[in-house]
């Protein structure tokens, strides 16, 4: 940023604690740009909602504004328009600018993250981004300062006057959209888990997936382990109507009050929505359901963040408090540090732990054993 001439200024009125107009112009700007930022998701949603990505990924080559307003059927007079989305979004990193093939003019290409937001692309994270950006998902955001001074379990309960689980079961298109969001990243998980973290599955002859969704995980472990077969337990309104195979079943139920007993559980994404408390009875729980396995394979497997890492980069800790965030908004949960885990783990009777650190970018898998 351009900086102000003079970095000292003795007769203006600054205040306390901001030395000079330079630092009284850096602060405003980071106000500015605190304030400002959902500008960033509302333009990811519009370039969604527009079909962008999709745009330029049918066209097989970079697309001038000129060729994109065309495809887009955008009006004529908002051409304007769509160069300062595409500037913004260049800006963010979605798209990249580049000599279009035919001349000197500059096109837009997409860059890793866009080409994520591909609708048909097998591990698209377009219906994750629709979802999450939605006002009903959004809103609880805005009455978290609310929250505070009332005794609700959580923003999205003040809000909506339920719990996320008991409004999924209540509201068919809010349980929809979650469990496309929350599929989409079983998608892009499964293959990576089935080949990165091989030695956590091997030997395994039944598994329970927790909170399993429609069941992505559990199919693509079942698939790729021939000896092993999965159960998914969810929700009723979740598993209602999902068909199961030879290798893989569904039960609908309570993870508080049953889970069918198996040689390993999986939790993926499931602790981090709960209280301390909470997690302590569905480890219980799962200790249980795991009790009766003589196999070597005795254990629990839980896919979650670990939040604490002083080595780890700004962009990463800022992503994991986010999703602390979100656990505070949305839930009663919370993203946890090792020390936080041992501590869980302990407390529910399991005795010791391994933890495989980021083979899934910000998630580990962590085993707890009775
Ligand atoms: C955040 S989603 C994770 C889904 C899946 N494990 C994944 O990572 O894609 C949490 C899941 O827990 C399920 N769930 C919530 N409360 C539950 C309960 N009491 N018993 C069983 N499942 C529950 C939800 O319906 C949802 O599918
Ligand atoms: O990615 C998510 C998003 C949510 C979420 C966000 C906003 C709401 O109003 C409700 C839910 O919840 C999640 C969740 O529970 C989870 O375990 C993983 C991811 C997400």
């Amino acid at each position: 940023m351009k900086k102000v001439s003079s970095t000292r200024s003795t007769n203006m009125a600054l205040l306390n604690g901001i030395e000079s107009t330079q630092e009284l112009l850096d602060a405003q700007a980071h106000v500015w740009n605190q304030t400002f930022n959902y500008i960033n998701s509302m333009s990811l949603k519009c370039a969604v909602q527009l079909g962008i990505p999709d745009a330029i990924h049918r066209h097989g080559a970079p697309l001038t504004l000129s060729q994109l307003a065309d495809v887009l059927s955008i009006n004529k007079t908002k051409s304007d328009g769509l160069f300062r989305l595409m500037r913004i979004l260049v800006q963010s990193k979605f798209f990249d600018k580049v000599k279009a093939l035919s001349g000197e003019e500059e096109a837009y290409c997409l860059t890793r993250a866009s080409r994520l937001l591909v609708r048909d692309e097998p591990l698209s994270m377009e219906t994750f981004v629709v979802a999450m950006v939605d006002p009903i998902f959004v809103d609880p955001f805005h009455h978290v300062g609310e929250w505070f001074g009332d005794d609700h379990p959580s923003p999205f309960f003040t809000k909506n006057g339920r719990n996320v689980w008991d409004y999924a079961g209540v509201e068919q298109s809010f349980n929809q959209l979650f469990n496309e969001a929350m599929a989409t990243d079983a998608r892009l998980v499964t293959g990576i888990l089935v080949q990165e973290c091989k030695q956590v599955f091997e030997g395994l002859e039944t598994m329970v997936d927790v909170g399993g969704g429609t069941g992505i995980v559990a199919r693509g472990v079942a698939a790729a382990f021939p000896g092993l077969k999965c159960v998914v337990l969810d929700l009723p309104h979740v598993v209602a109507g999902l068909e199961g195979s030879e290798k893989l079943s569904f039960v609908g139920g309570d993870m508080f009050e049953f889970i069918p007993h198996a040689n390993a559980v999986f939790l993926k994404w499931i602790l981090h929505d709960w209280s301390d408390e909470e997690c302590v009875s569905i480890l219980k729980k799962c200790k249980e359901a795991i009790a009766g396995s003589n196999k070597n394979g005795k254990k629990v497997i839980i896919v979650d963040m670990i939040v604490g890492d002083e080595r780890e980069e700004d962009k990463t800790t800022e992503t994991k408090l986010l999703f602390d965030s979100m656990m505070m908004a949305a839930l009663t949960g919370k993203e946890r540090s090792e020390k936080e885990w041992a501590n869980l783990f302990y407390t529910s009777g399991f005795q010791n732990y391994n933890i495989t650190p980021y083979p899934l970018g910000l998630r580990s898998v962590m085993e707890v054993f009775p």
